[in-house]
């Protein structure tokens, strides 16, 4: 959807440029502009944009109100101001248009000048054709709007560009800078709903970045591609500078995480699945000042996995739609600058320990997560297949399960309340493109921009795909986010880069975990619990069950996968993780109906039963009585044998949609 408006030339408020900043206390900004529609109306609007996003007032030529409409802050990701490229002949016939669907409108142009924009500055009339006649200037307002299909459809993210046309002074130069002062003012709204995390204290500060780990192997294999098409688009327009590393092997993002200086970012998003994201959590609590740096680095992630259960689960948490574009949703998570505190949990294992997000797992559903590897291939649906094959080969283990039961308790309120910060300055508060800067020779606001390869060492630098920059232009970075596989474009295009994923029995990548290993050093919250092999205490109030079970699964998220549903109580940092447990002896048309229900959170029953059992706990220890079967940690499969957990509410900070 792409809305277009122009300003009248009569228009009465704030038609005076001014190329400073605009005073604090004075953010919003108004005006008349009209569109009109191919049989020659012209409609008057009265736009507005203050705190709460634009109002778009529709006026009779009496001045009274027809209709309104708001594109809402929580749905803007940013603007761009530019100057139209158009032929001739769409000058002509574009004025002033605003009709959907119009191929000549500068709002469909806004979709070709994305692919080939005119990046608005004097110097960048010598390179793109423009039509010397037009003085306008355009703001180009990008909005993913929350839009249902019919009644019965879910809800799903569209994009919608709002195009404002300013051609109220004789010169570009002047309308430029009044429709970059409409752009300064969106960007003072849009920091305002920042928190800290994203935000700077001082200007001295060094300006920080995302970080983005990316595993080419996750899933299906797509992820590069995924990054390109879907997730750099939206991070170039919401001005978001990024850098990218693509992982080589498997232990990468924890030797990344652990050992790198990390100042320059201020996030770190997984794209790839949950052990992707668990080799970023490990790796960060692996690090001696993990105190420092776990409240300031806060972690998304872009789902690619096969599984994705915390990609699912933080959408499902926000009511943000998932199923029609993940993807897309956990992008805009990623710019929303919000964050949440997250529970972690910490697993004593025989030989070590290491941290978990989303669930601890013995039995059946860790038998399907591993042994269904072998038909990867086809991505999600190798769930479905293995659980059916090993429902008909079904197996039982004898173990002792040990817990500490938790209260129910409300959700922290740990997050801060930012909306107001005006004395902290966001990192991203200046733009690249503001021409008017270059327009008006305005330098003295530059901060000067430290590019992250600053702080690279050299044997990561090989994998760093410079993808975008704020201090790039516009152009080099619609070049590199437009198509992996456009021939202009690949210059830029990381699946041209010289990254080579290594093999796991790779000299490298074994060299690599045996360095991990014997580097392993756990810091980390310290534990309340007794050694592993030492008896629990009496008086603290453990429980037992032992016996035969189908399964043991420990979880804090919601969902396990994207239709994996299995703790609807879990809460991002509610300090519990929900214990289930099946025991032997459950008949299978029972047990098919859990797995079955599953998908829609309906397969726990209200009361624990003799063979279903669901226990809140804050800590527990398994002691598997055979000497074989698979123990899973957030998927990934970890030694067999005796565990404990514990959780640690809250010490992390994971992105969460606005
Ligand atoms: N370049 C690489 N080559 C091979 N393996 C890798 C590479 N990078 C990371 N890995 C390993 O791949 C494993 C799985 O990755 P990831 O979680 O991203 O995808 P997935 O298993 O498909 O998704 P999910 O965990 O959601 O099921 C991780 O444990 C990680 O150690």
């Amino acid at each position: 959807m792409n809305e277009s408006y122009e300003k009248s030339s009569t228009s009465t408020a704030c038609s005076t440029p001014t190329a400073g900043a605009l005073p604090e206390r004075h953010h919003d900004v108004s005006d008349t502009f009209y569109t009109s529609q191919r049989k020659g109306r012209k409609y008057v609007f009265r736009v507005r944009l203050d705190i709460n996003g634009f109002t778009l007032q529709r006026e009779s030529p009496s001045g009274t109100i027809l209709k309104e409409q708001t594109v809402k802050i929580c749905n803007i990701v940013g603007a761009r101001c530019m100057r139209l490229k158009k032929t001739r002949r769409l000058a002509v016939a574009s004025a002033c248009a605003c009709s959907n669907g119009n191929p000549n409108s500068p709002a469909a142009s806004v979709n070709r000048s994305a692919a080939t924009p005119s990046k608005c500055s004097t110097a960048s009339k010598e390179n793109y054709p423009c039509d010397d006649g037009d003085v306008s200037a355009y703001l180009y307002v990008f909005a993913y709007v929350l839009k249902k299909k019919s009644l019965r459809s879910e809800f799903h993210r569209e994009r919608t560009v709002l195009t404002l046309r300013f051609r109220s002074f004789d010169t570009f130069e002047d309308n430029m800078r009044e429709a970059d002062r409409w752009y300064r003012a969106l960007r003072w709204q849009l920091h305002r709903t920042l928190e800290s995390i994203f935000v700077v204290r001082n200007e001295e500060d060094r300006r920080r970045r995302v970080l983005v780990m990316l595993n080419p192997k996750s899933g299906s294999g797509n992820a590069r591609e995924v990054f390109n098409m879907h997730v750099t688009p939206v991070l170039n327009e919401a001005e978001v500078p990024y850098d990218l590393y693509v992982t080589k092997h498997s232990n990468f993002a924890i030797e990344f995480m652990s050992t790198r200086c990390l100042d320059a970012w201020c996030c770190v998003v997984a794209v790839g699945g949950d052990g992707l994201f668990h080799e970023i959590v490990n790796g960060l609590l692996q690090r001696e000042d993990w105190a420092q740096v776990l409240p300031n680095i806060a972690l998304g992630i872009i789902p690619c996995g096969s599984g994705n259960g915390l990609a699912r689960s933080i959408a499902h948490g926000y009511n943000e739609p998932y199923f029609s574009k993940p993807v897309l949703g956990a992008a805009l998570t990623v710019i929303s600058g919000c964050s949440s505190p997250m529970d972690v949990v910490r697993v004593q294992l025989q030989s070590r320990s290491l941290y978990s997000f989303l669930s601890i797992g013995w039995g059946f559903i860790s038998d399907v997560d591993i042994e269904s590897e072998r038909i990867r291939v086809l991505g999600y649906q190798r769930f479905t297949i293995w659980t059916l094959y090993r429902l008909a080969n079904l197996r039982t283990y004898n173990g002792k399960i040990s817990y500490l039961l938790t209260e129910q308790q409300e959700p922290s309120e740990q997050e801060e309340d930012t909306s107001h910060t005006p004395q902290l300055k966001m990192q991203t508060s200046r733009s690249c493109n503001t021409h008017i800067d270059k327009l008006s020779n305005t330098t003295n606001n530059n901060p000067s921009f430290h590019h992250s390869t600053e702080y690279l060492p050299h044997e990561f630098a090989d994998v760093i795909s410079l993808e975008t920059s704020i201090n790039q232009s516009f152009r080099s970075r619609c070049d590199s986010w437009l198509s992996g596989g456009s021939r202009r474009s690949y210059y830029y295009s990381i699946s041209e880069s010289i990254y080579h994923s290594l093999a796991d029995e790779s000299d490298i990548a074994v060299q690599a975990a045996i360095a991990l290993e014997n580097r392993q050093q756990n810091f980390g919250p310290t534990s309340s619990l007794p050694e592993l092999d030492e008896p629990l205490p009496e008086d603290e109030g453990w429980l037992v069950e032992e016996g035969e079970f189908i399964m043991m699964h420990a979880v804090y998220q919601t969902h396990l996968g994207i239709d994996c549903y299995f703790a609807p109580k879990a809460q991002m940092n509610d300090g519990t993780i929900y214990l289930i447990l099946i025991r032997g002896g459950i008949s299978r048309p029972h047990l098919l109906s859990f797995l079955y229900n599953m998908s829609t959170g309906t397969h726990l029953p209200e009361v624990n039963n003799e063979y279903v059992k669901v226990l809140p706990v804050r800590a527990f220890r398994l002691e598997p009585h055979d000497n074989h079967g698979i123990i899973t940690i957030d998927g990934e499969r970890v030694e067999f044998g005796p565990l404990q957990a514990e959780v640690l509410p809250g010490i992390a900070r994971v992105m969460v949609p606005k």
